[in-house]
């Protein structure tokens, strides 16, 4: 049986790193993208996890990497998008640069990715006889907006709306959704009293952790009819 290869960007650390190491535990051959090296690259790499240095913000390193994947797969089960940067609208960077970085991280990178990796999407349906998906990370706030983050909201829902576009470009061989979670884990250097506010947002009061996040990419692989949807991991935030 050929392998079943996921691709997961942005895997280094967090959500990235505990959903590859999931499934390279699950006999699948995992595919990663880092930015900044660190221990879990190594673990993964001990693993046999396939992990490849990437900046998103430059357009030839993204040609490197759908390159790379090119070479070493003949067709693809899954490819997540999960690299991610949650800069604040108030940095050092002009607005023009605030919002190009999100845009280029969040969107130029799946754009490109997507369309140059699609033949190989379907060609695992072709193979395998089952979908192939595509798995847009995004946010809760895509619906909200954002007083502090504005340009990283309105990338998030860029990325959302390529979702539409893609599952019905890609249908029926491959499903494209997205993942919209308020909050999975918090940063380490989160103090308590944003902890607690953000906490009091949702009904539920908890932070789920990265396995909440993992059992949605599990449904939507497992999943044989939804597309060009939303799986919201919010705790409630919408209920008073
Ligand atoms: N954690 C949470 O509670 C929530 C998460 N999400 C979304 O879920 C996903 C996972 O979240 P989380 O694990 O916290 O994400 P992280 O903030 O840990 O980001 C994931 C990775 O993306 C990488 N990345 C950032 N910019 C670039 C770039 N220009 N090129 C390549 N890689 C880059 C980072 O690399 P480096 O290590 O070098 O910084 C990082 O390791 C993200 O898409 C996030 O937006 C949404 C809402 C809540
Ligand atoms: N790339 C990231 N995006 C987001 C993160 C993160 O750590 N990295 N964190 C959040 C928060 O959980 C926020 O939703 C509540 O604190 C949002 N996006």
């Amino acid at each position: 049986m050929p392998q079943s290869n996921i691709i997961i960007t942005g895997a280094g650390q967090r959500f990235g790193y505990h959903l590859a190491k999931a499934y390279q535990q699950r006999g699948f051959q995992v595919y990663i993208s880092y930015r900044s090296h660190r221990p879990q690259v190594d673990e993964l790499q001990a693993m046999g996890v396939d992990c490849w240095q990437v900046d998103f913000q430059n357009d030839d390193e993204i040609q490197g990497f759908v390159e790379h994947i090119q070479k070493h797969c003949s067709s693809i089960r899954a490819l997540v998008h999960n690299a991610s940067d949650w800069l604040p609208d108030n940095n050092d960077l002009s607005l023009t640069e605030t919002l190009a970085r999100m845009l280029q991280v969040h969107v130029q990178a799946p754009f490109q990715m997507n369309h140059l990796l699609a033949p190989l999407l379907r060609a695992h349906s072709q193979q395998h006889g089952q979908c192939a998906d595509l798995i847009h990370m995004t946010d809760y706030i895509v619906d909200k907006g954002s007083k502090k983050h504005m340009a990283y909201a309105a990338s998030k829902a860029a990325l959302a709306n390529l979702t539409l576009s893609f599952s019905s470009m890609l249908a029926p061989d491959v499903k494209v959704n997205n993942i919209a979670p308020a909050l999975l884990k918090f940063n380490d250097y989160d103090d308590q009293a944003y902890r607690l506010k953000t906490l009091k947002k949702s009904v539920m009061e908890k932070e789920p952790g990265w396995q909440e996040g993992i059992a949605a990419v599990d449904y939507l692989l497992a999943s044989v009819y939804m597309t060009g949807r939303t799986l919201h991991l919010d705790g409630g935030r919408n209920v008073s």
